[in-house]
């Protein structure tokens, strides 16, 4: 919650927006806060560590969207409901049935915030992985980045290898209204559940938040028939 305020706040913009070690009373008059509130900023801060602007991600998990499902859990567990729905959530019963991409096609302010927070993650990751993954993207013409997001991932693939071709695949919500990104990337609105575009390889980055970053270089077989191509996965 310390965290959720300082973004609030603005804090990591004023800090970062300032060429050098700022001073306590400049933060607090840099963030148009009263005077008397500087004692407090300084408890704040101490308890602030952000160095990967993860602003939206933090207000993603902490939106009520997304907690208010965990006050209804006892709830979830008594409820009869799941023996005719073996799908049923407390995700889904908080919200009306929608599983949560179902969800996300209804409510743009959320779905444009766990979006940002996806696509500044992918501008972290995708740094590492053009430079310390790189030998996995060797030889590769075309590529599509399977629930891609707004394409961070791929863009920064395309511009590490120009030659690649890059295809972002994400739900139309997702997609819809996004400009192709230069000469080698662009989007297609689909499911993946239905169709993966056809490509020599194909990306899937899956669980990002923990931070784990592997590349699988031998799990092509799973992949094969689908579309016949090479798999790189970030899981
Ligand atoms: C956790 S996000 C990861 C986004 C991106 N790969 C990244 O790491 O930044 C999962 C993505 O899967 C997409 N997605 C979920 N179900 C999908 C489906 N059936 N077909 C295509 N994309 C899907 C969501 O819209 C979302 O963008």
């Amino acid at each position: 919650m310390s965290i959720k305020c300082a973004v609030q706040l603005g804090l990591p913009e004023a800090v970062g927006a300032h060429a050098g070690p700022i001073s306590l009373p400049d933060l607090v008059s840099s963030l148009g806060l009263p005077p008397s509130k500087a004692p407090y900023l300084h408890r704040l801060l101490r308890l602030v560590d952000n160095p990967y602007n993860a602003g939206s991600l933090l207000l993603a998990v902490l939106d009520p969207v997304l907690t208010e499902p965990f006050h209804h859990m006892s709830a979830w567990f008594r409820s009869e409901k799941d023996d005719d729905d073996v799908n049923t959530t407390t995700f889904s019963s908080t919200h009306g049935g929608k599983m949560a991409w179902e969800y996300m096609a209804t409510d743009a302010v959320f779905s444009d915030l766990f979006n940002d927070a996806m696509a500044r993650d992918s501008c972290m990751i995708a740094e590492l992985v053009v430079k310390e993954g790189r030998s996995a993207f060797e030889g590769v013409g075309s590529l599509v980045d399977v629930a891609g997001g707004t394409g961070n991932m791929a863009k920064a693939v395309a511009k590490a290898f120009p030659g690649m071709s890059c295809t972002v695949l994400d739900l139309p919500h997702v997609v819809s209204g996004l400009e192709d990104g230069g000469n080698n990337v662009k989007y297609v609105a689909g499911d993946m559940f239905e169709s993966i575009p056809a490509a020599d390889a194909v990306l899937l980055k899956v669980i990002s938040c923990f931070l784990f970053y592997l590349i699988f270089y031998n799990l092509n077989i799973i992949f094969n028939y689908i579309c016949n191509c090479k798999l790189i996965a970030l899981v």
